[in-house]
């Protein structure tokens, strides 16, 4: 079918005059994300005093004069920007600068979060499948959930793939292949310094053969202790050299993650997502934990049964109270 032959679906990203929103926008609107058949209604949403640069953002869009792109909408208004939307992106947040902590980011921006799920509750279409990108992403999308109740709470999601393709990146440079031979990491947790980073269901591609993480890198050492910490920590180095946080990356795996979930992923695959959790693993329910999931017709599902090494049981339990722990203190602000 041709792009003109299907209805064009309505999508909006928030923070749209920001860093990420620079990259992704042109991701989305080239049909990266939900097809190269698919037109798309770009709802751009970001505040008043913003409002002229994201005019030239528009400006910028237009001049890409991608075929795709059937009509842009600009707007301070949440009630016109999540009118009718099939997806949202919510990026539009403060993010840590250098010497920021996350609990500063926590108090900032949890409120956005509220007012952007009643406006979702109203407004979008009732099967919107929601990504959070604006930190702190998993409580963030809890918060956004709890206030838009007519919509399932499993079409909330938060973003965990960047760190999924961090740990990507890392095997595959330590075993010397292409990225693209590197699949099922798995990110455990929260989105922050507690997630947990698992390569041991991992599986990598050398010279033909597939074969386990451990097996390609035979470095037990590294993959316990190194590779965690960098993919940790990532987020973190990043601010320390761009003196700004990650934006061309995290546009990249927020386009990852929502493709992923509308045109699902592939036999044999599964990636790591921020969902509501239902307890498995031992992870708190309720809370918006990383899992690893497979996706198809547009449905999430937490792979069941694999094997846990005892290495990671502490942490995974610590990822967890710190989940609970920002919950409440989300909940604690909002009701202030
Ligand atoms: N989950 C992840 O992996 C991940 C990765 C990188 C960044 N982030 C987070 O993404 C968020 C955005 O980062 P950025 O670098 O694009 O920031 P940025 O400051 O460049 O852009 C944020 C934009 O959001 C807008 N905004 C603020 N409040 C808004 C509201 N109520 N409604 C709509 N727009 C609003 C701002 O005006 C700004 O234009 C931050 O919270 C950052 O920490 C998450
Ligand atoms: O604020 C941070 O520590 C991380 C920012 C962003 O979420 C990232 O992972 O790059």
């Amino acid at each position: 079918m041709s792009h003109l032959e299907k209805q064009p679906i309505r999508v909006v990203v928030t923070g749209a005059a920001g860093q990420i929103a620079y990259s992704l926008l042109y991701i989305i609107a080239k049909g990266d994300v939900f097809g190269r058949d698919q037109p798309l209604i770009l709802h751009l949403l970001d505040i008043p005093p913003m409002m002229e640069v994201l005019e030239g953002v528009v400006m910028e869009m237009a001049d890409c004069a991608l075929p795709l792109l059937h009509e842009v909408v600009p707007t301070a208004d949440p009630v016109v920007a999540f009118h009718d939307v099939s997806a949202a992106f919510l990026v539009g947040a403060m993010p840590r600068k250098q010497g920021m902590e996350r609990k500063d980011l926590l108090s900032a921006n949890v409120k956005i979060f509220k007012v952007q799920g009643e406006a979702l509750d109203k407004h979008a279409r009732k099967d919107v499948k929601v990504l959070v990108v604006g930190n702190p992403a998993n409580t963030n999308a809890i918060v956004c959930s709890k206030y838009a109740p007519s919509i399932p709470p499993e079409n909330f999601t938060a973003m965990t793939r960047l760190d999924h393709n961090r740990a990507r990146a890392q095997i595959a440079a330590r075993a010397n292949v292409p990225v693209a031979c590197v699949s099922n990491v798995i990110i455990w947790g929260n989105h922050s310094s507690t997630q947990v980073p698992d390569a041991s269901h991992a599986k990598v591609k050398i010279n033909g053969n597939v074969v386990s993480a451990s097996e390609a890198i035979k470095d037990e050492a590294w993959l316990k202790k190194q590779f965690i910490e960098t993919v940790q920590k990532r987020g973190a180095a990043v601010i320390q050299a761009r003196k700004m946080s990650s934006a061309m990356s995290a546009a990249t795996a927020a386009a990852d993650h929502m493709r992923s979930w509308f045109l699902g992923t592939d036999p044999d695959e599964f990636v790591s997502m921020g969902v509501v959790s239902d307890g498995s693993y031992g992870s708190p329910k309720g809370v918006v934990f990383s899992f690893p999931v497979t996706i198809s017709n547009g449905k999430w599902k937490i792979v069941q049964d694999l094997k846990i090494d005892e290495f990671y049981l502490d942490m995974l339990t610590a990822t967890g109270k710190e989940l609970e722990e920002e919950r409440a203190e989300a909940m604690a602000v909002i009701e202030a």
